[in-house]
């Protein structure tokens, strides 16, 4: 057995970094007896080193010169675990070019500059591993890298955002507000620096964007991902989803058909048997089919330091194990198809559409008209009168399949109705049909 250490730097010391350091502390033992070698944390790169820090961190040398890690030639590799896009790609690309392997839970950065990055790690003869990027602790990456390598792989729906499911678990259940319930996801640490890209949905469709390009061979940019977040989700639409039987969630879908491809993220209604309905709080669920293996699921903590870290000191002995066998350098394979992206023309999906109405005679069948004007038809339909609202209804109505395009045109069309005063909300269907 080898008894040298192996050298990293940390770039990063907040939640996931200082869960990095945990499990190296804790975990050393079993994690030497895999690889021969102790792992040490040469230093860490932080902003402010004066910032108030657990004290069994305070062994560990801080830095707020990134040079102090990038240029140690003693450091074999480096764990990004900082956050941000362009400094750190600066700073990543500068440890390839040194020849350090690198370990990175940044999926912005991987979205944005994965393939380039990854080809450069392969010509330096590097490692860049990324687990911890998509599904915090579900080894979702080397599922469908390594465990589903030899199917071809058709769909990948999932809830790949853990603070929005927090949000979403706790304000249907618990009838609390948006801003209360991403205050304690904040707190937790399952959000982002900037919480906006977690509840705008960019996170997950960055994530979505990483999964797609990897299950399907093909480039996917972030650009190519319809995206909705979970701002305008009001405790009516819940209340209407509990009466109708489904639960909302932030659900990621990859889809390819014939070549096709559909990538998306948005609050979905599922029904609530569904096995994502029942996925609560900061967990995550990835449901992966393949033309051979059917559908698989795998399910685990999206977010938070310790999850997180297990995904990022996994990468590590990754890397350590091909180190052992001197075949660094592989981690990224050119893509095999081109990518072209389906219209909404070509796109199906069931809506749950909610109307707020005039209450009088001949608004029911002027909706109605206007439903089969468009072939549109539906499965479920409830009328209520709306509180505090004289002269308005409420008319909450789940659609059967149509394509994409005809509802956002049924949309506007009854925005014009004179019979409606709003569309107060509406929402795709997932598992219904
Ligand atoms: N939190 C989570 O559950 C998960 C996070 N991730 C990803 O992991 C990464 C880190 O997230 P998280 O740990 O939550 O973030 P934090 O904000 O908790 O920690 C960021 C760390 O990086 C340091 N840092 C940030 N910017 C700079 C800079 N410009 N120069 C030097 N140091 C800097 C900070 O220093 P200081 O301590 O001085 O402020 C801090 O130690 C992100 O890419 C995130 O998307 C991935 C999966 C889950
Ligand atoms: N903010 C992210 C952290 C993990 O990627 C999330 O909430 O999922
Ligand atoms: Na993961």
């Amino acid at each position: 057995m080898e008894e040298r250490e192996i050298q990293v730097g940390l770039l990063g010391l907040g939640t996931v970094g200082t869960g990095v350091a945990s499990i190296i502390k804790h975990h050393q033992e079993t994690l030497s007896h895999q690889i021969g070698r102790k792992i040490v944390i040469k230093r860490a790169l932080v902003k402010d080193k004066k910032k108030v820090r657990e004290s069994w961190l305070s062994n560990l040398e801080l830095t707020e010169n990134a040079n102090d890690i990038i240029e140690d030639p003693s450091i074999e590799a480096v764990i990004e675990v900082m956050g941000g896009i362009e400094e750190t790609r600066l700073l990543v690309e500068r440890a390839l070019k040194e020849k350090k392997h690198v370990i990175t839970a940044n999926k912005d950065l991987m979205a944005e500059h994965g393939s380039t990055l990854l080809q450069m790690a392969n010509e330096q003869k590097c490692d860049l591993f990324y687990e911890a990027s998509v599904a915090g602790g579900i080894p979702i990456i080397r599922t469908i890298s390594e465990g589903l390598s030899a199917d071809k792989l058709t769909k990948i729906m999932g809830i790949v955002n853990g603070t929005t499911n927090y949000m979403l678990t706790k304000m249907s259940a618990n009838n609390r507000t948006f801003d209360d319930v991403l205050l304690e996801a904040q707190e937790l640490g399952y959000a982002e620096a900037d919480p906006t890209a977690d509840v705008d949905g960019i996170d997950a469709a960055r994530k979505m964007a990483i999964l797609s390009s990897l299950a399907f061979s093909s480039p996917v940019q972030i650009e190519d991902v319809s995206v909705k977040g979970i701002r305008q989700v009001s405790d009516v639409d819940l209340a209407f989803c509990q009466q109708l039987g489904y639960t909302m969630k932030l659900i990621g879908v990859a889809q390819k058909d014939e070549g096709q491809i559909e990538v998306r993220v948005e609050p979905t209604l599922l029904p609530n048997a569904h096995p994502l309905a029942n996925v609560h709080n900061e967990f995550n669920a990835v449901l992966v089919h393949g033309e051979a293996v059917g559908e698989t699921m795998f399910y685990g903590p999206g977010a938070g330091s310790l999850p997180t870290a297990t995904a990022v000191v996994s990468d590590l002995v990754a890397v350590m194990k091909n180190m052992q066998r001197r075949v660094n350098g592989y981690s990224y394979q050119t893509p095999l198809f081109q990518s072209t992206f389906k219209t909404e023309d070509e796109i199906q999906s069931q809506y749950f559409i909610r109307l707020h109405v005039y209450d009088r005679a001949g608004t029911f069948a002027a909706v109605t008209n206007l439903f089969a004007q468009h072939d549109v038809s539906f499965e479920k339909l409830l009328q209520l009168p709306l509180e505090n609202q004289t002269e308005l209804a409420e008319i909450v109505l789940v659609t059967h399949s149509s394509s994409v395009a005809i509802i956002k045109k049924l949309l506007i069309a009854l925005n014009q109705l004179s019979a409606v005063d709003k569309v107060a909300s509406y929402y795709r269907v997932e598992g219904g049909e």
